[in-house]
């Protein structure tokens, strides 16, 4: 059993205990993690997507050994995590987003040598594995500058190779393009879509609805520890079926506006985006009625731009999917 996913999660929890208080502590419990169960096929690229603190972290952590679970069970390459950890361990890289874990006085290259050694990758394998990666990685012809000077997006890249020198059949990546600029976190989804395309299993972890809707084959949408909803992309969208979505640009739009908003009847959801001195307000109501003149006399004597009608897309399903949680 098991031999046919590269990850099986069964059941997942996860209650970090603790206590805070010196004079008169107090036990506390949050249970990030509440009872994950999902699959992960071979070669698939496959997405955890979620908000703040939804428990992204704690289920990869429970997935690539470095954190126990509470209860429940997950086996990755047919290897359980908790009995089987070395064999686990072997089989696996894992690259979380930010500047930690290279060494800036070193070149990229000599960053790529010394970890090849670490793990153990035999020498005669060494250089040519080295330039492969960076050929991956887009660094080749920059592999001899030190890292000091790599951009975000450069050393994110480098990361990558490094969680890769033993050719692992699944990469963790958690959070990879955080802290990331546009045109930087393009290139690194061209790396993630190539490194896939080479056959090697990715278990994503993003905040970017639009970053999973690119990459993913499937996506995990998790909130408030547990899994809200999973599918490709094309059925994530279907949450938002039947669904319309009013946009207006405004300033200074005050608390009780919004929940008034959401008050109004065929209204489903609201959010609101601060842009600098903008607020966008997204207001998603049932597609037959239609509540744009009631939101416009809601908002009577606020400062307004734009406001526009539209379909859905796969970030409203998000919102739909996350407030529902
Ligand atoms: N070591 C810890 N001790 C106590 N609580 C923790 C610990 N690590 C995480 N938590 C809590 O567990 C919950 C889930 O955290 P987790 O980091 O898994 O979420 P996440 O989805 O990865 O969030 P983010 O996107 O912010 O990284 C949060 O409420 C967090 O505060």
């Amino acid at each position: 059993m098991g031999n046919d996913y590269a990850i099986e999660a069964d059941g997942l929890r996860r209650t970090y205990r603790g206590r805070t208080g010196w004079l008169r502590p107090r036990r506390t419990e949050v249970e990030a993690v509440r009872g994950v169960s999902f699959t992960v096929g071979r070669g698939e690229l496959f997405g955890l997507l979620g908000p703040n603190g939804a428990g992204k972290t704690t289920t990869i952590k429970m997935l690539n050994t470095l954190l126990l679970p509470t209860s429940g069970s997950a086996r990755v390459c047919g290897q359980d995590v908790v009995k089987q950890t070395r064999e686990v361990r072997r089989r696996i890289g894992y690259v979380f987003g930010g500047d930690r874990g290279l060494y800036d006085r070193l070149s990229g290259l000599d960053n790529l040598r010394y970890f090849a050694e670490l793990y153990g990758v035999a020498p005669r394998e060494q250089k040519r594995r080295i330039a492969e990666l960076l050929e991956l990685v887009g660094l080749t012809g920059r592999e001899r500058e030190r890292v000091e000077g790599y951009s975000r997006g450069m050393r994110q890249r480098l990361h990558i190779a490094r969680g890769l020198l033993h050719s692992p059949e699944v990469l963790f990546l958690d959070e990879p393009s955080i802290g990331v600029d546009p045109v930087a976190a393009r290139e690194l989804r061209r790396t993630v879509s190539d490194l896939a395309a080479t056959g090697t299993t990715v278990l994503l972890t993003t905040h970017y609805m639009a970053e999973a809707d690119e990459l993913c084959d499937r996506i995990a949408v998790i909130a408030d520890g547990q899994i809200q909803a999973l599918g490709t992309p094309a059925e994530l969208r279907h949450h938002a079926d039947g669904r319309r979505i009013v946009e207006v640009e405004a300033y200074g739009v005050p608390d009780t506006a919004v929940s008034a908003l959401r008050g109004l009847p065929g209204v489903r959801e609201t959010a609101i985006e601060e842009r600098g001195a903008l607020q966008l307000l997204t207001v998603q109501s049932d597609a037959h009625i239609d509540v744009q003149g009631d939101i416009l006399r809601e908002l009577a004597g606020i400062r307004l731009g734009r406001v526009n009608s539209r379909e859905p897309t796969l970030e409203d399903a998000y919102v739909a999917i996350v407030n529902a949680a």
